[in-house]
């Protein structure tokens, strides 16, 4: 893989919904997808950065000065890459910086797929031809803002509902949906927002028989979330905690989590990702695919990853239509009403990045030449 070109566009879609989470409101989502263009094909990335450093300190911003002051300029000094593994290794003297990275890593990775003839998925090391999905959901106004929303997903046929919660809006939202809606697949995802001194609230929850509770505790932290799991049947889930291979190998070994929920940017890429389902898998861990209220090329990616065999929970990849009026892939990403969506069997992502929707959706747009 030589590229010529890369193009990064900085792109904004409006919320079908406000999305909140226990730290903020996003109604907008801005991003930029990766473009690593060679003479034949173009290899797609996104990145999953938010305008603002409040899920993780990266933000669009710093993602574009890394990749335009560091990684672009690393990747064409390097020359021919024959695969996307070697390029987390090209760019281990960054630190962290994990979304810009995977950003790029990403477009490698579709266009090496692409390259070979075969899906992205195969290419990765993905066994299966469908994959199991859940959705998030938002904290909400009222609680019947929440049944409506939790009726209509389990209709469109979603296997697993993840419900934020914060302080305040916890133990009764999630109370009231058990008795609501009986023994469905319901996990809560805190993002941090609690301490251990919140003791008794976990308690409640533990009640829930919930799958899982997300990152209860502080984002990097995972000390405190081995003494909270001691306490608990129901198993933690990390997400803001893990940012690596080594972190994972430390929470598995300290028992701070049960499963982890691998979101490819968060951990730098693909490859890195890998390795964390495979140590995952050794310790008979199953794992599951985290979003970023990605568009169609990032979901594609998300699709991708969790056809490995060890991504046994059904994950936060949903159908387009959950976020977008109009995604910027043909074809858009479908939910069946049994809950699963294909893995393409195009080569690459397998999904048509649609140039008229890139253009209709582009702010800015930079351009890379070797
Ligand atoms: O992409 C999706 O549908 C998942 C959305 C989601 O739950 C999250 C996305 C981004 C940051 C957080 O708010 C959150 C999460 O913590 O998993
Ligand atoms: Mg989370």
């Amino acid at each position: 893989m030589k590229a010529d070109k890369i193009v990064l566009r900085k792109m904004q879609l409006n919320l079908k919904a406000p999305f909140q989470t226990s730290f903020g409101t996003m109604t907008v989502k801005d991003f930029y997808v990766t473009e690593v263009h060679t003479k034949d094909h173009i290899g797609y990335g996104e990145c999953v950065a938010d305008i603002d450093p409040l899920y993780s300190e990266e933000t669009v911003k710093t993602c574009m000065h890394i990749s335009e002051d560091f990684l672009i300029p690393w990747l064409f000094e390097h020359g021919e890459l024959s695969h996307p593994d070697e390029i987390g290794k090209l760019f281990a003297p960054i630190r962290r910086n994990n979304m810009a990275k995977s950003a790029l890593e990403g477009a490698y990775w579709d266009l090496y797929a692409k390259e070979q003839g075969i899906p992205l998925a195969k290419a990765i090391g993905g066994t299966k031809d469908k994959i199991e999905v859940g959705v998030s959901i938002g904290i909400q106004k009222t609680i019947d803002d929440m049944y409506r929303l939790v009726d209509t997903f389990l209709n469109q046929g979603y296997r697993r509902m993840k419900i934020k919660i914060k302080p305040g809006q916890d133990v009764e939202v999630m109370t009231a949906l058990r008795e609501k809606f009986g023994d469905i697949p319901m996990m809560a995802d805190a993002n941090s927002a609690y301490t251990l001194d919140d003791i008794e609230i976990f308690k409640e929850l533990d009640k829930l028989n919930l799958l899982m509770i997300e990152q209860p505790l502080a984002h990097d932290d995972i000390f405190d979330h081995a003494k909270l799991q001691k306490q608990l049947k129901t198993p933690i889930c990390l997400d803001e905690s893990i940012h690596s291979l080594e972190d994972a190998r430390k929470a598995i070994e300290m028992g701070s989590t049960r499963t982890i929920n691998i979101k490819i940017g968060r951990v730098g890429g693909i490859s890195e990702s890998k390795r964390i389902h495979d140590l995952c898998q050794s310790h008979g861990i199953p794992v599951w695919c985290g979003g970023m209220l990605e568009s169609g090329i990032g979901r594609a990616h998300n699709i991708a990853i969790t056809s490995l065999d060890n991504f046994k929970i059904p994950g936060d990849t949903s159908g387009s239509s959950r976020y977008w009026q109009e995604d910027i892939i043909n074809p858009e990403v479908i939910v069946s009403p049994d809950g699963t969506i294909d893995v393409p069997a195009g080569a690459g992502i397998g999904y048509q990045p649609m140039p008229e929707l890139l253009d209709k959706y582009t702010v800015e747009i930079k351009e890379f030449k070797r």
